[in-house]
């Protein structure tokens, strides 16, 4: 886990790219996205930091890990980008999710289409309430939790989201490890251990709100004028290898080595 500038950034399994920069990758791939719809060709690097919310020189750092280092004058080739930034991410497979407490959150999910056009597709929803085995939620009928396992070998499925009360959460964390899951997003408000080797990413708008609701407080209390050296909606700048991009954490990787308990907390945003 990074904890200052000091020391070596976190870096992601693949090719040394620092942690930090993998969690502004997706936000960087939103704000390029938009710019290919609108079919823009190339784009500086200041206006796609403007536009991602991140510093330019950040920006230009971070391209850097990924051998993009855009035309003086001319700046950076934005469908080369696009595709680099995916191929980077792991988006240019489709990757198979199941979600697991079809309740209201679960079936909020199962409805948003920005999964699917992002190269997620949901295989399949699940929940241990009987009454809603067979039922359809966003075309996609319930299945019942006696079948999990079945479900995640068949559709060859390594991502799981656990949107059951808080709970059940670990209980159901460690039948989808069991069956082969290794990576997790939890939304449920409670901290997961899994075995090395597992990636939990926790959701938590609740922290969100009371990340805003520190903010506005101490805007309460800044005197009329008074400055901060940020600018206006500006959060406090975080660190800059080692911090996650915008805000404070939305999401934590949870990870346990084997016999030490739950450790390795690493905040990070995720684009909403
Ligand atoms: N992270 C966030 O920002 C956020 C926001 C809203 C809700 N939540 C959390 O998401 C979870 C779901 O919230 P909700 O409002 O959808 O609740 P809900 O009660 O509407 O739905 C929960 C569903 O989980 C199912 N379930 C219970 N135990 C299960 C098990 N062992 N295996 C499979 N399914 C099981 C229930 O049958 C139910 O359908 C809660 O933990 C809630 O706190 C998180």
């Amino acid at each position: 886990m990074a904890t200052g500038r000091n020391h070596r950034p976190a870096t992601s399994r693949s090719r040394g790219i620092p942690e930090a920069t993998v969690a502004r990758l997706p936000l960087y791939l939103r704000a390029l996205t938009a710019l290919s719809e609108r079919s823009v060709p190339t784009v500086s690097s200041e206006e796609l930091a403007s536009a991602a919310g991140v510093n330019s020189a950040k920006l230009r750092k971070d391209f850097s890990y990924l051998g993009s280092y855009g035309t003086r004058g001319v700046g950076y080739d934005v469908e080369y980008l696009v595709y680099q930034i995916s191929r980077e991410l792991g988006l240019t497979q489709d990757w198979p999710v199941v979600i697991v407490g079809i309740g209201n959150l679960g079936a909020a999910l199962a409805n948003y289409g920005g999964f699917a056009s992002r190269g997620f597709r949901v295989a399949a929803l699940i929940d241990a309430d009987p009454q809603l085995a067979g039922k359809p939620v966003a075309g996609i009928p319930v299945q019942h939790t006696d079948e999990l396992e079945k479900i995640i070998s068949d559709n060859g499925v390594s991502i799981g989201v656990i949107a059951t009360p808080a709970g059940a959460a670990q209980q159901v964390c460690d039948r989808l490890v069991a069956a082969g899951i290794t990576s997790i997003l939890n939304f449920a408000p409670t901290v997961l251990s899994v075995p090395e080797g597992v990636d939990v990413r926790k959701v938590d708008l609740s922290i969100e709100l009371q990340i805003l609701a520190f903010h506005e407080q101490r805007k309460a209390g800044e005197e009329p004028g008074a400055s901060s050296g940020r600018r206006p909606g500006e959060a406090a700048a975080p660190d800059v290898d080692t911090a996650p991009p915008a805000a404070p954490p939305a999401v934590a990787v949870t990870k346990r080595p084997p016999e030490s308990g739950p450790d390795g907390d690493l905040p990070a945003v995720m684009p909403a």
